[in-house]
């Protein structure tokens, strides 16, 4: 295929237009590509970073686009995928932690309407009940790996119920919310406002005031006319005016109604861990209720009622999302120690990698595809077959320095993706001084980070119990299945008021708080980078040998705990750029993943 090398553009020409280029035009044709590039269908490819100083005229294959498998030997081909220059690399919009306000729909007015029809001049009423809200659903899907969508729209709202409607139509439901978030998302609840609770409660309150002040005046025979005229609850007859309603009898307005759905939601506040692809969404919060039309306040004394109820407003919630990338494997290592290399050499990864400190700015996951297992059957500890992995996520994350635990750097937040990865590999350059100093500073600022999340796990529970009034009471062995048919005159002694404790007290433990595995407790192994350049076999070595030792005992653990994991600690060296050495990582992976 003819190609033009115009400037910084190399051209790729049709067949067609290529036949048409000759030499003596070409300077012509030259011109006029530059100027109408895309009328013309010419590819445009950026001329390398590197090859500044190339021929103007030269052939150019572009980058194949093929599966790179780790087993692959990475020696002989696809080099310059390892080596790219600064502006080679695809970035996604990402978006680890923001704030979300969800608002269940409100409910549908009820109708106010009559019959009418030939010979029968004023009909029963006939007006249809509010269509409930939409209800709001959370659900954790694959797929998604970033909230930077949501934190975009901020506030999300279900759809409204519909009104009544003569002839006894009901309002249509209003359309439910779908939340969708990465697996591996952490909600929290920060306030609610739910108009239907606050009703309820204020109803409490004023029956309780309404007793008090009937107790001490009974004689004047004064009753509590408080909930019968409350004008924002009611609709009226379209055209009639207030004052036609000054005389009219109302009835007690009905209690604040909640949708059934409502016992399906979590209890407050919420506090998820949407750590598993979820099949079915999960409601967060559920519509509210449509008003009653106006049939529902016929009696003897009213029989056509010139007034329904308006719909229940529906509940809000303000939520803190935090996103925890749920990889595989996690890569520690100090800025520029060559993460985002090996993690291009395993993957098919665009990270972006540069000869400079903080290249990486937010994580990149990539995943490894195990052709080798396809089909092998696996045994679990227990001798029985299980699934065998066919491929595993590693996540590169920004570059750790000394003291990012003292908001050094870009500070310690991008661990929280790499937590919950079921391995850590730490890597360190073997070019850029003693590699087990390394490796103990980045254990320092992992314990740090551990520390840190202590401290707020803590704090957070702290609040819990004084929220709750005291301390949680423990009961190892209380039953979470409701009681056997057997057991039920044990249930039957309860009182009503008791079983409700028991209800509330269960919906209270249903969520267990959030709780993480000490991350000293993980497998882990060392990558040792950049094994090409010279003088850095004494630094393996020494590595290795301070490896051997953490294993038998001799040496304390880089993360100075006690019970730190050190059953196989090994040590690999890689020289990624060239992608040699790397080829043994996904096994040693997996054998740490299988445990
Ligand atoms: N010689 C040699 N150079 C390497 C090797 N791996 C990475 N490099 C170079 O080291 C530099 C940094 O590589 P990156 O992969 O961007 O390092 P990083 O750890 O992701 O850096 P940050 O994103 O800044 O934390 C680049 O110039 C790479 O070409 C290697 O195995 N050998
Ligand atoms: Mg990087």
């Amino acid at each position: 295929m003819p190609l033009i090398y115009s400037n910084n553009l190399t051209l790729f020409l049709y067949p067609s237009i290529a036949r048409s280029v000759s030499a003596s035009n070409l300077t012509c044709w030259h011109s006029v590509l530059s100027y109408r590039r895309e009328s013309l269908h010419v590819y445009t490819q950026k001329r390398k970073y590197a090859e500044t100083s190339a021929a103007t005229v030269t052939t150019y294959s572009a980058p194949s686009v093929t599966s790179v498998s780790p087993i692959n030997d990475l020696s002989t081909n696809n080099l310059s995928h390892l080596d790219p220059s600064p502006d080679s690399y695809s970035i996604t919009p990402f978006t680890d932690a923001c704030t979300l306000t969800l608002s269940a729909g409100s409910g549908g007015h009820g109708c106010v309407s009559f019959l009418r029809e030939k010979f029968i001049p004023d009909g029963p009423a006939n007006g249809g009940d509010g269509g409930t809200g939409g209800s709001v659903y959370i659900q954790a899907v694959r797929g998604e790996t970033s909230l930077h969508k949501l934190a975009r729209r901020g506030i999300l709202k279900a759809g409204r119920g519909k009104n009544g409607q003569g002839k006894g139509m009901g309002g249509e439901r209003g359309e439910d919310l779908l939340v969708t978030v990465p697996v591996g998302t952490v909600l929290r609840e920060i306030w609610r406002h739910d108009p239907v609770e606050e009703e309820e409660l204020q109803e409490k309150l004023r029956r309780g005031i309404g007793e008090d002040a009937k107790a001490e005046s009974a004689d004047e025979g004064s009753t509590d006319q408080s909930r019968r005229w409350r004008r924002e609850r009611w609709l009226l007859y379209p055209g009639t005016l207030p004052s036609q309603f000054l005389n009219t009898p109302f009835p007690a307005l009905p209690r604040p109604r909640r949708s059934n759905l409502t016992v399906s939601q979590p209890p407050a506040p919420l506090n998820l861990d949407l750590d598993k692809p979820m099949d079915a969404p999960m409601l967060l919060a559920a519509g509210a209720m449509g008003g009653l039309g106006n049939p529902h306040f016929v009696t003897k004394s009213i029989p056509r009622p010139k007034f329904a109820t308006k719909g229940e407003p529906g509940m809000a919630l303000s939520l803190h999302l935090e996103l925890k990338l749920l990889a595989d494997v996690g890569l520690v290592g100090l800025p520029n120690a060559g993460k985002s290399t090996l993690l291009r050499s395993l993957s098919n990864s665009k990270a972006r990698i540069g000869n400079w400190a903080f290249t990486t700015l937010q994580p990149n996951i990539g995943t490894v595809v195990l052709d080798d297992y396809r089909g092998r059957p696996r045994l679990d500890t227990l001798g029985r077959r299980k699934e065998p992995i066919t491929n595993f996520t590693i996540a590169d994350i920004p570059g750790l320095i000394e003291d990012a635990h003292l908001d050094r750097g870009l500070g310690l937040g991008f661990l929280r993706h790499i937590e919950r990865a079921a391995v850590l590999a730490f890597v360190v350059d073997l070019h850029a001084g003693d590699a087990v100093t390394a490796l103990k500073g980045l254990w320092r600022e992992v314990g740090e980070y551990e520390a840190l999340r202590d401290r707020e796990l803590n704090a957070r529970t702290e609040d819990r119990v004084e929220a709750e009034g005291g301390l949680v009471e423990f009961k190892p062995f209380e039953s979470r299945i409701s009681p056997q048919p057997g057991h039920a005159d044990a249930a039957t002694n309860e009182t009503e008021a008791s079983k409700d404790t028991v209800l509330s007290a269960e919906l209270g433990r249903s969520l267990p708080p959030l709780t993480l595995p000490p991350i000293s407790s993980k497998p882990w192994f060392v990558i040792a980078t950049k094994a090409d350049l010279p003088e850095t076999k004494e630094n393996f070595a020494a590595l290795q040998n301070h490896l051997m030792s953490v294993q038998a005992g001799k040496d304390e653990h880089p993360s100075g705990k006690k019970n730190a994991w050190r059953k196989r600690l090994e040590a690999v060296p890689v020289s990624a750029i060239k992608g040699k050495g790397v080829q043994g990582i996904p096994e040693l992976v997996v054998g740490l993943l299988d445990g």
